[in-house]
C-alpha cells in the first residue's frame, strides 16, 4: 500500500541528519507575528503528512489563517481520540541582536545548538510529534494506533489564539473528533527534569491612566498626572516585590503567585529634539502584564486595582484589556480549569510512565506561568497537558538567541514516541468517557 511504501525502512528519512534537516526546514519558514507566512508553513506540514501517509485537511476559520489538521486513524475509532496540538506562529525578533539570524536555523557544529525563533516555542514540538509518528509507523511492534491520533497545527497562539485554537475548539469539526486528551506546549528546563503543566495563569492586561493639572516644569505642586501615576507605580512595585519574594524564598512556585510587570509608560509632550522639559504633562499612563493563578482571589485583585492602583480619588482610571479572565478560570461546565494530575486522570500516569520508559525524568506538576492554547481545550472540559521535552536547556522562549540542542531535540522525539504509543494503545474507557456515554 501507499502507507507501507512511504514508511518502509527508509534509511535516509529516518537518519538523525535528515530528522534535523526537516526541523531546520520548518524553522526557516518565517512565521513571525504580525505577518506570519502561514501558507508556506501549511504547505510544508502537508508535504510532511503526505510522506507519512497521514490524512490532512486545512481549516480556515479566518481567511488567511490556515489550521492544518492531520489524522492517523485508529483501529478502534469509537474510543476518544488523542490530540497533539502545536502553534505555527512565533513571536517577532530583533534580528540585529541575535548571534545568528533567527530564520537561518543555524546549527553550531561545536555544540549542536540550533538557533532559531521557534526552536523552543514551539516548532520543535510540532515536528517532534511528526517524527515520533514516523518512528512508530516504521516500528514492527506498533504500526497502527488503537485510538485515532490527531495533530493540529494552529495559527495565532502568540496573539491570543482566536482564529486558531479557540475557534477550532468551538467548531463542529472538533466535536466530531471526540477528543479525549490534548497535549500542548510546556517550557524548557535548565535541569534534567522535564516540566509538566496541568493548568495556567490567566492573563490580565491593565492600563492605568492619571490626569492632573499641567504646569511649569519648575513648580512644585500636588496632584500632577506624573505624581499621581508614580504613586500607583510605587504601590504596584511593592505588590510585585512581595509576590516575587514568595518565589525567591521557595515558598511558592512561579505559577502560584500573581506576576505584575510594566509593559509601557506613556507621558510627556513630544518636541523636535525629544520631549518638552519645562511642561508637566496633564496625562500619563502605564500598562502592566498581570498573570493570575487559578486559585487566586480575582475579586480582591480587582478591588486592589480600583482602590490602590487606580483610585478615582487620585484622578485615575483604568482599563482591563482584551485578556481579562477570558476563558481561563472555569470550564464550560463551571469547573476550575485544572487538569487532574492524580489517579483520577489515567492520562497523567500514562504520560509520566511513558517519559520514564524513554529514560526521561519528570518534575512536579506545575501551573504554566503564561498562557497557551491549552486553555481553550480545558475550557471544553478536556484534560490538557503542557509538555515540551527540553531538559538541560535554558528557558529562551521570546528571548534573543533562542536555541535547542539537536541531541535534546532527538531525545524529545523518543519521549513522544513512547507517549504516543502509550496514549494511542490505552484501551480502557476513562471516567470522563463514561460520563460522556451516560449523557
Ligand atoms: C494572552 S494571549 C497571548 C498568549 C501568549 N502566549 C505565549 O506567550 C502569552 O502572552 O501568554
Ligand atoms: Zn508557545
Ligand atoms: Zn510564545
Amino acid at each position: 500500500s501507499k502507507a507501507a511504501s512511504a514508511v518502509s525502512q527508509d534509511e535516509d528519512s529516518s537518519s538523525a541528519s535528515s530528522i534535523i534537516s526537516r526541523f531546520r526546514q520548518y524553522l526557516q519558514i518565517n512565521t513571525a507575528q504580525p505577518k506570519p507566512n502561514y501558507h508556506e508553513a501549511a504547505d510544508f506540514l502537508i508535504s510532511q503528512a503526505n510522506s507519512l501517509s497521514l490524512e490532512s485537511q486545512v481549516l480556515e476559520f479566518v481567511q488567511g489563517k490556515p489550521l492544518v489538521l492531520l489524522k492517523w486513524p485508529g483501529k478502534k475509532p469509537a474510543l476518544p481520540s488523542i490530540l497533539l496540538n502545536s502553534h505555527t506562529d512565533v513571536v517577532p525578533s530583533e534580528h540585529h541582536k541575535w548571534a545568528h539570524p533567527p530564520f537561518d536555523a543555524h546549527l553550531d557544529s561545536a555544540t549542536g545548538n540550533i538557533y532559531a525563533r521557534g526552536s523552543q516555542d514551539m516548532k520543535c514540538v510540532g515536528m517532534q510529534y511528526l517524527e515520533a509518528i514516523r518512528k512508530l509507523k516504521a516500528s514492527p511492534s506498533f504500526r497502527q494506533p488503537l485510538r485515532t491520533v490527531y495533530l493540529s497545527f494552529v495559527p495565532d497562539e502568540e496573539i491570543g489564539g482566536h482564529p486558531g485554537a479557540e475557534m477550532f475548539a468551538h467548531s463542529e469539526v472538533f466535536q466530531k473528533m471526540n477528543v479525549g486528551v490534548v497535549l500542548d506546549e510546556g517550557l524548557a528546563s535548565p535541569d534534567d527534569f522535564y516540566r509538566v503543566f496541568y493548568a495556567e495563569r490567566s492573563p490580565m492586561w491593565l492600563v492605568i491612566k492619571a490626569t492632573g493639572p499641567p504646569g511649569h516644569g519648575a513648580k512644585l505642586y500636588d496632584n500632577s498626572a506624573m505624581e499621581n501615576l508614580l504613586k500607583s507605580i510605587e504601590s504596584i512595585r511593592r505588590f510585585r516585590a512581595a509576590q516575587f519574594d514568595l518565589v525567591k524564598s521557595g515558598s511558592r512556585a512561579e505559577g502560584e503567585v500573581i506576576s505584575v510587570n510594566m509593559a509601557f509608560l506613556k507621558a510627556g509632550t513630544p518636541s523636535p529634539t525629544g520631549f518638552v522639559m519645562n511642561l508637566q504633562p496633564s496625562e500619563a499612563q502605564a500598562g502592566f502584564d498581570i498573570r493570575v493563578p487559578p486559585a487566586a482571589d480575582h475579586l480582591s485583585l480587582e478591588i486592589r486595582i480600583a482602590e490602590e492602583w487606580a483610585p478615582s480619588s487620585r484622578n485615575m482610571t483604568f482599563e482591563l484589556g482584551q485578556f481579562k479572565q477570558k476563558a481561563s478560570v472555569y470550564d464550560k461546565f463551571g469547573k476550575p480549569m485544572l487538569t487532574a494530575h492524580d489517579g483520577s486522570n489515567p492520562w497523567w500516569g500514562l504520560l509520566e510512565e511513558a517519559i520514564k520508559n524513554a529514560n526521561g525524568k519528570v518534575g512536579k506538576p506545575e501551573i504554566f506561568p503564561a498562557s497557551t492554547d491549552a486553555r481553550y481545550f480545558r475550557e471544553q472540559g478536556l484534560p490538557a497537558i503542557g509538555f515540551s521535552p527540553m531538559a538541560n536547556t535554558p528557558i529562551l522562549l521570546h528571548d534573543h538567541n533562542e536555541f535547542l540542542n539537536k541531541d535534546e531535540y532527538l531525545k524529545g522525539i523518543d519521549a513522544y514516541e513512547s507517549i504516543i504509543k502509550a496514549f494511542a494503545s490505552f484501551d480502557e474507557r476513562t471516567s470522563d468517557d463514561e460520563s460522556k456515554a451516560e449523557l
